[in-house]
Order: C-alpha cells, then sequence, then structure tokens
C-alpha cells in the first residue's frame, strides 16, 4: 500500500491533519463540559454566558474539520482504488497469452471488483479510522492523567485486559478472509460460466442444474462469508463489553472520590467523556487492526496483478521474418505432462503459402500458436530469422502477423470499431479490405452500414458475418503473415472460396491456413501441405506430390472427399 500512500501524500497528510484537528477538537469537549457543569453548580451567569459564546465558535470549527476529514479521507480513498485497479488492468494487459490463461478470465474481474472492495473496506477505510481513534486515545489518556491520576490507573489496568482478546483472533480472521476472497473468485467464475451458456442452458432445458450448481456457489460463499463475520462478531463483542466495563470503573471510581472530595462534579462529568473517548476509540483500534492484518494476502494477490509487467514480462531484440520461420525439434506440453507436440520440425518462408492438415485434436492449432508466440514454455527452437523467439520482444512477434480463428471475439462496438480496433485508417483501406473479405454485400443491406453495433460478442451477427469481420480485421493490418485458424469455417463455400483464393494470390503475403474443407482446387494452389498426426508432421510437400504416391494424406484426402 505504501507507494500508493507516497504517490498521494499532499492529500493524505492533509486528510490526516484534519483528522488530528477534528479527533482533538472531540476530545477537548470533556474539559468544556466539565467547565460548565462547575459553572453551573456555582450558578455563575457571567461566566455562563461566556462559555455559551465560546461553545458556538468551537463547535461550528470543530463541525468543519469534521466534515473536512470525512470529504478528504473519501477523497483518497477513491483515489487509491482507481490507481489500483487502473495498475491490476495495466498489469492483466501486459500478460502473455500463456500467462494470462493460467487463470480463468473471471478470475481477473473477482481481484478487480470484490477483492479491490474488500480492500477498501478492510483495509484503506479502517487506516484512517485506526488514525483518528488513536489521536482521541493518546489525547484522552493525557487529559484523563490531568482530571485525576489514580482514576486514569485503574482505567489503564481495565484496558490492558482489552489488548489480549483481538491478538488471539488475528491470525484465524486472515486465514478466513482469504478463503472467502477464493470463494468469491469461485463464485464470479462459476458465474459467468453459466451466464455464458445461457443458450446451452435454455435449448437443453438445463434450468435446473443451473440453478443448482449456482446455489452450490452462492451457499459456499455465504458460508464463507459467515465464517469471517462470526469471528469479527466475536471481536466486536468481547470488544465492545470490555469498553463498558473501563466506563464503569471510572463511573463508580469517580462517584466514590466526590463522596471524598478529591473531585468536583465536573469532573466526574469530564472523567465519564473522556473515559469513553478512550475505550471506544481502543474497541475501534482492536477491531480494526486484525481486520486490516487480515487483508495482507489479498493485498498480496492484488499485488501479484498489479505488478505482473515488473516481474515476468520480456524486453528482446525486434522480431523479423524477412526470410523465415522455422521450427526445430519443438515439442510442447500444455500441462507439463502429455505431449500435444513432439519433435516437429518445419520451415515457413516468407510469401509462401502452407496449409496444414490432419484429424482433429492431432495439434494444428497448437503449432500455430506456438509459431505466432503465444506460449514460450516449449521445448526445442522457433527461430524468427535466426533469432530464437525467447530472444525476441514480444510485442514486435505480434505486429508480424494476424490469426483468424474459428470462434472470433467482437468487441460490443460497432463493425468499424471492431475492423479498425480504435486506429485510424483511410476510407480507401476500408473499403479494400471489405471488399476482399466478402463483407460488402452485407453492409449495403445495413442502414447503418459500417456503425452497425454487434452486441455482446457479436451477438447481433452470424457466424459467417464475424468471420467476414474477422478477415477485414486482419486484411487491413497488412501484417506479413496470416493465419487462418478454420477461420473461414462459418462463411458459406462459395464466399469462403472467393476470399482464400484472393489470399492466396497476395504475392507477399505468407499464409498458413488450418483447415477440415479439402477443396483440391484450393489445396493445389498452396506450396506446401503440411500433414499432421498425433503431435507430428508426418508429410509435407505440394498438393500433386502427395497425393501421387501412396501417402497417409492421399488417404485422409480419399477419407474426407
Ligand atoms: N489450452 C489447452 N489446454 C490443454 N490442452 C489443450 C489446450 N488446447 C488444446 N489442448 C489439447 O491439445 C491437443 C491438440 O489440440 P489442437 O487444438 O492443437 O488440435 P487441432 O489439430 O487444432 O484440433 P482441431 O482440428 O479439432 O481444431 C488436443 O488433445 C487438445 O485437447
Amino acid at each position: 500500500m505504501r507507494p500508493y500512500i507516497k504517490q498521494n501524500k499532499i492529500l493524505f497528510a492533509l486528510t490526516l491533519f484534519t483528522s488530528v484537528i477534528a479527533s482533538l477538537g472531540y476530545v477537548f469537549m470533556a474539559v468544556l463540559l466539565q467547565q460548565l457543569l462547575d459553572i453551573a453548580v456555582e450558578r455563575d451567569i457571567r461566566q455562563f454566558l461566556q462559555i455559551v459564546v465560546f461553545s458556538i465558535a468551537y463547535f461550528a470549527l470543530l463541525g468543519m474539520f469534521l466534515y473536512l476529514q470525512s470529504l478528504l479521507s473519501k477523497k483518497v480513498v477513491c483515489r487509491i482504488i482507481y490507481q489500483i485497479r487502473s495498475d491490476m488492468f495495466r498489469g492483466t494487459m501486459a500478460r502473455n497469452m500463456e500467462d494470462f490463461y493460467r487463470k480463468n478470465t473471471a478470475d481477473y474481474i473477482s481481484v478487480m471488483t470484490n477483492d479491490v472492495k474488500m480492500l477498501e473496506e478492510n483495509f484503506l477505510l479502517p487506516l484512517f479510522e485506526v488514525v483518528q481513534y488513536t489521536v482521541i486515545f493518546i489525547s484522552s489518556f493525557v487529559l484523563m492523567i490531568c482530571f485525576d491520576l489514580i482514576v486514569t490507573i485503574f482505567v489503564t489496568m481495565a484496558i490492558a485486559v482489552m489488548f489480549l482478546v483481538p491478538g488471539l483472533l488475528g491470525r484465524s480472521l486472515e486465514i478466513r478472509q482469504n478463503s472467502f476472497s477464493s470463494k468469491l473468485a469461485a463464485f464470479t467464475v462459476s458465474l459467468k460460466d453459466i451466464l455464458s451458456g445461457f443458450e446451452v442452458i435454455k435449448s437443453y432445458s438445463m434450468k435446473e442444474y443451473a440453478a443448482q450448481r449456482f446455489d452450490r456457489e452462492n451457499k459456499e460463499t455465504a458460508r464463507s462469508k459467515y465464517s469471517v463475520d462470526r469471528l469479527l462478531a466475536l471481536n466486536e463483542g468481547v470488544s465492545a463489553f470490555l469498553s463498558l466495563m473501563v466506563q464503569i470503573v471510572v463511573f463508580f471510581l469517580s462517584a466514590y472520590f466526590i463522596i471524598t472530595g478529591r473531585i468536583t462534579v465536573g469532573t466526574l462529568l469530564g472523567m465519564v467523556q473522556v473515559s469513553s473517548n478512550l475505550a471506544n476509540p481502543l474497541v475501534m483500534i482492536f477491531t480494526n487492526i486484525p481486520k486490516m492484518k487480515s487483508m495482507q494476502p489479498i493485498i498480496e494477490k492484488l499485488k501479484e496483478t498489479a505488478n505482473f509487467p515488473a516481474a515476468l514480462s520480456r524486453k528482446g531484440v525486434p522480431a523479423s521474418c524477412q526470410n523465415c520461420i522455422y521450427a526445430n525439434e519443438l515439442s510442447f506440453s500444455y500441462d507439463g505432462q502429455k505431449e500435444v507436440l513432439s519433435g516437429v520440425n518445419c520451415t515457413i518462408e516468407r510469401g509462401k503459402k502452407y496449409v496444414l492438415v490432419g484429424k482433429s485434436g492431432c495439434g494444428k492449432s497448437t503449432l500455430i500458436k506456438l509459431l505466432s508466440g503465444c506460449y514460450s514454455t516449449y521445448r526445442g527452437e522457433i527461430l524468427y530469422d535466426n533469432t530464437e523467439l525467447h530472444r525476441t520482444d514480444p510485442d514486435t512477434v505480434a505486429q508480424l502477423s494476424s490469426t483468424i480463428h474459428q470462434n472470433i471475439y467482437m468487441f460490443d462496438e460497432s463493425i468499424y470499431d471492431n475492423i479498425c480496433l480504435h486506429e485510424d485508417y483511410p476510407g480507401e483501406m476500408i473499403k479494400k479490405a471489405t471488399d476482399e473479405s466478402g463483407l460488402t454485400e452485407f453492409l449495403s443491406g445495413l442502414p447503418e452500414g459500417l456503425q452497425y453495433q454487434v452486441g455482446e460478442n457479436g451477438s447481433n451477427l452470424s457466424g459467417g458475418q464475424k468471420q467476414r469481420i474477422a478477415v477485414a480485421r486482419a486484411l487491413i493490418r497488412s501484417k506479413p503473415i496470416l493465419i487462418l485458424d478454420e477461420g473461414t469455417s462459418a462463411i458459406d463455400r462459395q464466399t469462403a472460396y472467393d476470399i482464400e483464393n484472393r489470399l492466396l494470390k497476395l504475392q507477399d503475403l505468407t499464409l498458413i491456413t488450418v483447415t477440415h474443407h479439402l477443396d483440391e482446387d484450393l489445396l493445389k494452389k498452396y506450396d506446401k501441405i503440411l500433414y499432421m498426426e498425433n503431435g507430428c508432421i508426418k508429410e509435407e510437400g505440394a498438393f500433386e506430390s502427395l497425393i501421387s504416391v501412396p501417402s497417409r494424406f492421399a488417404a485422409y484426402f480419399q477419407l474426407k472427399k
């Protein structure tokens, strides 16, 4: 938290200053009350009028400082929360795909919403309260000594007992808060999963299952929250009881000292007032400190999300592919156990066209993900013009290729925004991209044209329309490498054929297509077919050379025809 406090040090210092003044003003009310009662007992009207005038000015000033302290503390909390969220978002965006997908996306949402809220409620707000109540406690203690030393000694002994309880609860509270945060994250993940599958739930009558799953997660989250609250209640209850005891000690002792003539009635009132300022602040301090301590694991979690770039993102040499991308004995496993690719060798030359084919699950998509730099935990080598991928700057690797997947993500914006992705392109380039991707006819039928809103993840579009937008999105960027991972599978045969055919004619473009549609006419136009089986490239070559001899590809092709 220290960096955030440093970033806002002026605002923070002002908040503390107003808090100290307001707290002192609050404590010295006891002196005012003592004076008032003693004046009343003496029936001195002149002094009474003086104290009334003084009190009006005093309370007006106190009111102003109380307001300022409350306003400034809210402002500093808002700012810190804003900065934490911004840092976490930046940290999340700095991850590469491999790191990002280690967690469920809902986990990130949960950290940025639930955990930040917990931090606000259980750390930042209590922090100001602790400062404020510490000032109240210390000044009240000094004032109490001025009122009467013996009463102060008894009160101190009663207060010492109050120290014991929160110290005993701190660790258990920390464990329970952490478990509650994990439960909240699991709840968010599950909720996102259920809502994302809304269509499946409706069409397969899974309402009962969805309700049960939601209820299970909801119940566990509520149970975990209650387990935290139970401990907090114990902490608050014991502390409140002890605080009451302190006041009772003061009351009875003071009453006794009035009888013996040691103190005045005004001093009794002053001490009762001050003793509440001794015990209550301590209750607040000792309920807040365990709360704040229990936030430590959550703070670590937030730090891990926010500080990601410093810890892991790498800066290497700029990547280029003037000549080729070369995979040498490339092996890969997602889970560190089952090998998905084993010993793959291949060369992707600039400007050439490649098509990757093979049975479902043989590793085609994994291979292109590795070649385009999505994962770094492979064995073997991937060379971009003789530079190993690990030594390159990931941002420059991303600049070299565009991938069109089967399932494309559409932002809930216009078609125009989904193609340009908030970059500026001249009108002719947009026209060319929409023509080449086969979008023109669809656009001409829309009154809003390119400004048509696509809805959440393109829910207002068909699968084919989404893919055409994705093709336009890739083409307009004119990157040297284009990867079509079944990127035209939802488009009608003829349009898909036309798009692929057009791409095959682009001289400078390096095209890697992954497909299950084995169109002989198109296959003949590729420079090389890479045929995969069980994570290996078993055969490679031009269509004619592979088909003219008995080969695995030939058998596969016959099967698919
Ligand atoms: N993110 C992932 N985590 C774990 N395993 C994965 C992941 N993605 C793919 N796999 C597994 O890796 C293997 C290869 O998958 P991949 O998607 O590369 O195959 P594919 O040849 O592209 O299949 P398809 O033609 O059906 O798209 C499969 O067994 C798959 O279950």
